[in-house]
């Protein structure tokens, strides 16, 4: 019987397949600095708008930790167009610092929230003295790290004794019929919505491929523990389509 050809692969899925791979750092710059102009807008329609509550569950848990912190000092990574820094600023007497690789990213949050102080640079150099913060925050950024070991060793570094990280990532459904229903929509709704909106040809590509290929759940807290940190866990929200990762120094 005659093989079924397998159907080509389209240039921009073969931009996504190899970006993924390498996770080059001037590549993942340009890709975030041709999304920005669309970003806030695609973010909310392609996740019917529960990006929102995902950051503020993990500014609930941060506020949680931080019950006998008087003044905390947070740092929000791969802050993007600055959502998760602004939800952490309605922590009481919070001071927020926020980091991003793209410039384009941080025009768009500087014009959002004027008030929090936007500092570009990359997550595997950052430039914060050690122990100076009790949060450090990173919203569905840390898979897009070139090395992201390094990063998360960054995390540790920067956070005071006893601080902790607090990462959002979007999850893989482990739950078989969620987990089917989800791929068909991460894997061909969500790249052609986007795809009429976005000027990056393969930006919406790459977001499958690369969450599919991330280390989840047990195999992230793994890394967090061997970056350094004395524990880790995890918490899935919203039908397992998202998670949210706990590590304390
Ligand atoms: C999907 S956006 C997330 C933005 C935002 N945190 C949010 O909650 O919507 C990922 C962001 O990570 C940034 N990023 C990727 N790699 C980075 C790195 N190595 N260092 C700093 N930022 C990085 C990108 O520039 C981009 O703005």
């Amino acid at each position: 019987m005659a093989k079924k050809a397998e159907p080509m692969a389209t240039p921009a899925k073969k931009t996504a397949e190899s970006l993924n791979l390498t996770k080059s750092r001037p590549s993942i710059q340009q890709m975030f600095d041709e999304v920005a102009p669309t970003y806030d807008f695609l973010n909310h329609l392609l996740s019917l708008g529960i990006d929102n509550y995902w950051r503020a569950a993990a500014t609930s848990r941060a506020r949680k930790l931080l019950l006998n912190v008087p003044a905390p000092r947070i740092l929000d990574v791969a802050t993007g167009t600055g959502d998760l820094a602004a939800a952490m600023m309605k922590i009481t007497n919070a001071k927020v610092s926020a980091l991003d690789l793209s410039p384009e990213m941080l025009t768009i949050a500087r014009k959002k929230y004027p008030s929090i102080e936007f500092t570009q640079g990359c997550a595997e150099e950052l430039p914060f003295k050690d122990a100076s913060f009790d949060i450090v925050s990173a919203g569905f950024g840390v898979r897009n790290f070139e090395d992201l070991k390094k990063g998360m060793q960054e995390f540790h570094r920067v956070l005071k004794p006893g601080g902790h990280a607090l990462i959002i990532e979007p999850m893989i459904p482990r739950t078989p019929i969620l987990k089917d229903l989800y791929l068909v929509y991460f894997k061909n709704v969500l790249p052609k919505v986007a795809a009429l909106f976005s000027r990056s040809t393969f930006a919406y590509d790459y977001l499958p491929h690369s969450v599919e290929q991330f280390p989840q759940a047990e195999a992230f807290t793994a890394i967090l523990k061997e970056s350094g940190f004395s524990s880790a866990e995890y918490r899935p929200m919203t039908f397992e389509t998202s998670i949210l990762y706990i590590a304390s120094k």
